[in-house]
């Protein structure tokens, strides 16, 4: 019996997935918990959903996402998925469904996808949980990107479930959660790439027909539509690589299950902000061979994309598709530039900025300044005189403390003379715009590791929950 008056109970969901049948997924149920407290519910998106955050209360989160109850029925997706470089055909959702997805006000379909939310046939030998330190990193790096303006999935809720969990990354026992994700899709690479272990190119282009109507809208329905397609996820995923190095994030565990078909970015588990520019650091303790490191991070995608045109290629011609992606390296690289060239201050092309960007990259791999401090005290210490007197650039920067030698001095001085010069080369007008543009591209609060874990301690140790408010607060108002 639907509760008529919570409202995530009322939307109109519309069944996409279901719809296609069950070839793509199987009909589940959410674990029953022993407790739900509301740990984190994000306001900032109710509005998108066509709610007003005063009239969502607490309880109904709780309602919808902690007993699952009302809306029906509950999707396992099935995806298989390279993971390591190694093909897993055992994968599928196994702590999470898709709840349901809804149309937002900007007239995008969204998923609302759980994890945590219990056992499916997917689970293997796992429990389907969601440990409480987990879900708060999930629900930390989506906004962080988000405001960093990252293409990324977002957290609608994470709720405590009242469970011991153990784990081996964790001390145990630890404490247990359900998140609610907001996405695009949950349509992974491996959606794809399980029909293809199948033999199934008729379910594959079903699915393409349709994933590409709603999220694709502006590819014709034409005999050459999945190579569009194609086309366009490589210039999504470029842009999403380009995006994430620029971030300075390091995402982690960048299997082919973890890849959406929107070209969205999602799953947050051992990822980290990297705390000084350094193309080998990697994010997960077990990524022995750092395939998953920072600056791999665009050539994985690359092949991640070629590694779908297996399945792509059993709907249409292999030898166009490999064409296509023989154009990412570019595409990559200029997003790549647009975005550092913005996070130094500069919206229009100029000659001299590709010095600049070889010289910052330069300068921040050399030596040990912090790749978010570096940005944060450009935008912090930026001034007019910055375009008369190249001395003056960074002058009091707290990191002139970390450049203990020559060589670095000589970079950092290179450094400044050419930003200087490029400050030169903006009219009065555009000069006055700088500040805001480096205030707004480099936000002062990052989600490094030691800030986690130190949010993380008093919710671990007294249940005290008050710095992961005020840092969601910060990260949310890029204070
Ligand atoms: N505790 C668990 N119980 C059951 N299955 C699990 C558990 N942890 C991971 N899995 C499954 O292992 C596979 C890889 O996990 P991974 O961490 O990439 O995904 P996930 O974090 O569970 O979900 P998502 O990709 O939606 O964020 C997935 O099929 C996932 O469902
Ligand atoms: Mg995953």
């Amino acid at each position: 019996m639907i509760n008529k008056s919570n409202p995530f109970l009322n939307l109109k969901y519309e069944p996409m997935m279901e719809e296609l049948g069950d070839d793509y997924y199987d009909v589940v149920a959410a674990a029953e918990f022993p407790a739900h407290w509301l740990r984190f519910r994000n306001d900032a998106l109710l509005p998108l959903m066509g709610l007003d955050p005063a009239t969502v209360g607490d309880g109904d989160f709780l309602e919808a996402f902690g007993a699952f109850e009302g809306v029906r029925p509950f999707l396992a997706l099935r995806y298989h998925g390279y993971q390591f470089g190694a093909y897993n055909p055992f994968l599928g959702d196994g702590r999470g469904f898709l709840y349901g997805q809804i149309r937002g006000i900007d007239g995008n379909l969204y998923d609302l996808g759980t994890k945590g939310s219990g056992r499916t046939p997917y689970s293997r030998s796992a429990d389907g949980r969601l440990t409480l330190k987990g879900g708060v990193r999930e629900v930390l790096a989506a906004e962080a990107l988000h405001q960093l303006g990252v293409k990324t999935s977002r957290c609608l809720s994470l709720i405590e479930t009242g469970e011991s969990l153990w784990r081996g990354d964790e001390p145990s026992p630890t404490r247990s959660s359900a998140m609610v994700r907001f996405n695009r899709s949950h349509i992974r690479f491996g959606t794809l790439e399980r029909l293809h272990y199948l033999k199934r190119p008729d379910l594959i282009g079903k699915l393409l027909d349709r994933a590409i109507a709603v999220y694709y809208p502006d590819i014709p329905d034409t005999e050459d539509k999945y190579l569009q397609f194609y086309a366009e996820l490589i210039e999504r995923v470029a842009q999403l690589s380009a995006q994430w190095m620029a971030a300075g994030f390091c995402h982690g565990v960048l299997n082919t299950d973890n890849m959406s078909i929107t070209g969205e970015s999602f799953d947050y588990g051992p990822y980290a902000f990297i705390p000084t520019y350094d193309a080998r650091f990697t994010a997960a303790s077990f990524d022995y061979g750092g395939r998953y490191s920072y600056g791999n991070q665009p050539y994985i995608c690359k092949f991640n994309l070629e590694m779908l045109q297996l399945p792509l290629a059993m709907v249409t011609e292999k030898s166009c598709l490999e064409v296509e992606l023989t154009k990412f390296d570019d595409c990559y690289q200029q997003h790549y530039q647009k975005l550092i060239w913005q996070k130094l201050g500069f919206k229009e092309y100029f000659p001299l900025l590709e010095d600049l960007l070889a010289a910052t990259i330069e300068l921040l791999k050399d030596t040990d300044i912090s790749y978010h401090g570096f940005f944060a005290e450009l935008a912090q210490g930026f001034n007019f005189g910055w375009r008369e007197d190249s001395g003056l650039i960074l002058e009091n920067a707290v990191f002139n403390r970390k450049i203990s030698n020559s060589s670095g001095d000589k970079l950092k001085d290179n450094w400044c003379n050419l930003y200087h010069q490029c400050l030169n080369q903006l009219s009065i007008a555009k000069m006055e715009k700088t500040g805001d543009m480096l205030k707004f591209h480099n936000p002062p609060t990052v989600l490094l590791r030691p800030i986690i874990e130190s949010i993380w301690q008093p919710i671990a140790e007294e249940n005290d929950w008050q710095l992961f408010y005020d840092l969601i607060n910060k990260i949310q108002t890029k204070s």
